[in-house]
């Protein structure tokens, strides 16, 4: 190619790359809204990108700097797409609730045909995702809920082993690995019907693609940041957001577990058996049946809200609880007397009947909210209510939960671990939308009942037998995970374990 031609190129690329950036990052300004500098290519996301912080803590400290000028909302760009981040709580209540109607979306990448596992409940969009809310509730009932309770049990008693060998052998334990593994184990019984065995044997199939499903790598980034930038031209190139073997595990296995249940009359009782319900609805109800790869997307997605959420909850929870004994003891105190009036069961109704639990699980996730971040896209022209602020339709929001969640107007002193925030009396004096770990309005979190009743379970069956502290193989300060999406502790959380 003569050298002219290729110069000519180099220059239109260069000249159309200088037009786009100088056009994208002048979105907020011409709403009247001041950015602090951007830094080319990052926009303002440059301590994400670069696996400097942690996406929830790049957006905290975004929210704390607006807070501190007293501003209900800030304009952000995640390298060229302009982003709104709300602070103010009124603003996020119209969004997530009262204005809802203009906010039913999330800027996800959803591509169901190239791209099956994409089809999560978490990623749809506009009626497709109100067609399948409605369809897979039904799976999310207390009803469903307690008759997937009896699948933890199992597990319970596993844990129950395996801090037995720690505390025997005067081990510390790694509670993050521990945790990951269990919660891996509970979601494989209770969703897929299988057992995964990730308590006892590291290198399970499940436990493989899973965590390739999670992992991140710089290639990993510059994927999720193309997706983000140009969706549409991803889209039509139908590339993948999750590797293809990762999708075709999930769908072989989905597929493999009905024929087996099929062929053979049996049933379980696990999420599966209710897809597999939804499924043979199809011809008796036009349009409410189920394919194998929705099927497959469906189970995936519960695998995918359940695990690493269930898990960080559960591994801070310890943390915090290892650190302060009296609070631990009091949980203890609790967990034992509600025991004995159950006969020793760990069931249901007694979890339920734990209050001081609740607070402690409730105040885990003020101070670690597994999520970090809630996200909306705008789907109509929309006027913020006594603000000059208009939004067109695919705008972005963040609404930034550690931000929120640590903001001091809302919750004194925050960097204390105090169960007793959540009393009824001091919850009655909050703003309603200052904690909202599973979100807030018609998108929130699913599997909020089936999540609590994990992380409870787990913390049931350890603390009535065993007394945590933190033993000193933990590397502090405990930061953030540059790389994952959801929060996650950098360092390995080691504890001592003793029988009680
Ligand atoms: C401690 C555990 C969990 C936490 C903290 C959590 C948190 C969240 C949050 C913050 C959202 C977004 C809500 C919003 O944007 O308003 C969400 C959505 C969702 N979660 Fe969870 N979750 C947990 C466990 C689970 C489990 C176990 C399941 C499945 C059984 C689940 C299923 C879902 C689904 C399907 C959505 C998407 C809902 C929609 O878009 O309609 N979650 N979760």
């Amino acid at each position: 190619m003569p050298i002219v031609l290729v110069l000519t190129i180099v220059l239109i690329v260069v000249a159309w790359l200088v037009l786009h950036f100088k056009k994208s990052w002048s979105y907020w300004e011409k709403r009247g809204i001041k950015v602090p500098p951007v830094t080319f290519p990052f926009g303002h996301a440059q301590s994400y990108m670069m696996q400097k912080k942690s996406l929830h803590v790049m957006y905290q400290d975004f929210y704390n700097d607006h807070k501190a000028k007293k501003l209900k909302y800030g304009g952000f760009y995640f390298s060229t797409t302009p982003v709104l981040i709300l602070v103010d709580l009124d603003l996020i209540k119209q969004v997530l609730v009262k204005d809802f109607a203009s906010f039913t979306d999330r800027p996800m990448y959803v591509n169901e045909k190239a791209d099956p596992l994409s089809g999560v409940t978490f990623n749809l969009k506009g009626q497709r995702w109100k067609d399948v809310r409605v369809k897979i509730t039904e799976s999310y009932t207390t009803d469903k809920m307690k008759m997937m309770f009896e699948g933890f049990g199992k597990h319970a008693d596993e844990l129950n082993e395996i801090m037995n060998g720690h505390a025997c052998e005067k081990r510390p334990v790694d509670i993050k690995d521990v945790f990951a593994r269990f919660t891996m184990d509970t979601i494989g019984t209770t969703g897929f019907g299988i057992d995964c065995n990730g308590l006892r044997n590291n290198e399970s199939e499940f436990r493989k693609y899973a965590m390739k499903a999670f992992r991140r790598d710089l290639f990993g980034v510059f994927k999720d940041f193309l997706l983000k930038i140009c969706p549409k031209l991803m889209f039509s190139l139908n590339v993948r957001f999750f590797p293809k073997d990762v999708s075709d595990f999930f769908i072989k296995l989905v597929g493999d577990i009905v024929k087996q249940r099929e062929s053979n009359n049996i049933t379980k009782k696990d999420l599966m058996q209710l897809l597999i319900e939804l499924k043979n609805r199809t011809g008796e109800h036009d349009g409410t049946g189920m394919t194998i790869n929705e099927m497959a997307a469906h189970a995936f997605g519960f695998f995918n809200a359940g695990f690493d959420t269930a898990s960080t909850a559960l591994t801070f929870c310890f943390y915090e609880l290892s650190k302060s004994s009296h609070i631990q003891e009091a949980l203890r105190n609790e967990i034992r007397e509600v025991l004995k009036k159950h006969d020793f069961q760990i069931t249901y109704n007694a979890i339920t009947e734990m209050t001081y639990l609740d607070k402690c699980v409730s105040e885990t996730l003020r101070m670690y909210p597994p999520t970090g971040i809630l996200i909306r896209q705008c789907t109509k022209t929309y006027t913020f209510p006594g603000t000059n602020l208009t939004i067109e339709k695919g705008t972005q929001i963040r609404l930034p939960l550690l931000g929120i969640h640590y903001d001091p107007e809302h919750h004194p002193d925050p960097l204390k671990f105090d169960p007793e925030r959540f009393s009824s009396e001091n919850k009655s004096t909050r703003h309603p939308f200052a904690w909202m770990p599973f979100g807030e309005g018609p998108r929130n979190c699913l599997g909020m009942r089936f999540g609590l009743m994990q992380v409870k379970v787990a913390l049931v069956a350890m603390l009535k037998d065993y007394k945590f502290s933190l033993s000193d193989k933990t590397k502090l300060p405990i930061t953030f995970n540059t790389k994952n999406l959801t929060l996650r502790s950098e360092q390995d959380i080691w504890l001592n374990v003793e029988k009680c």
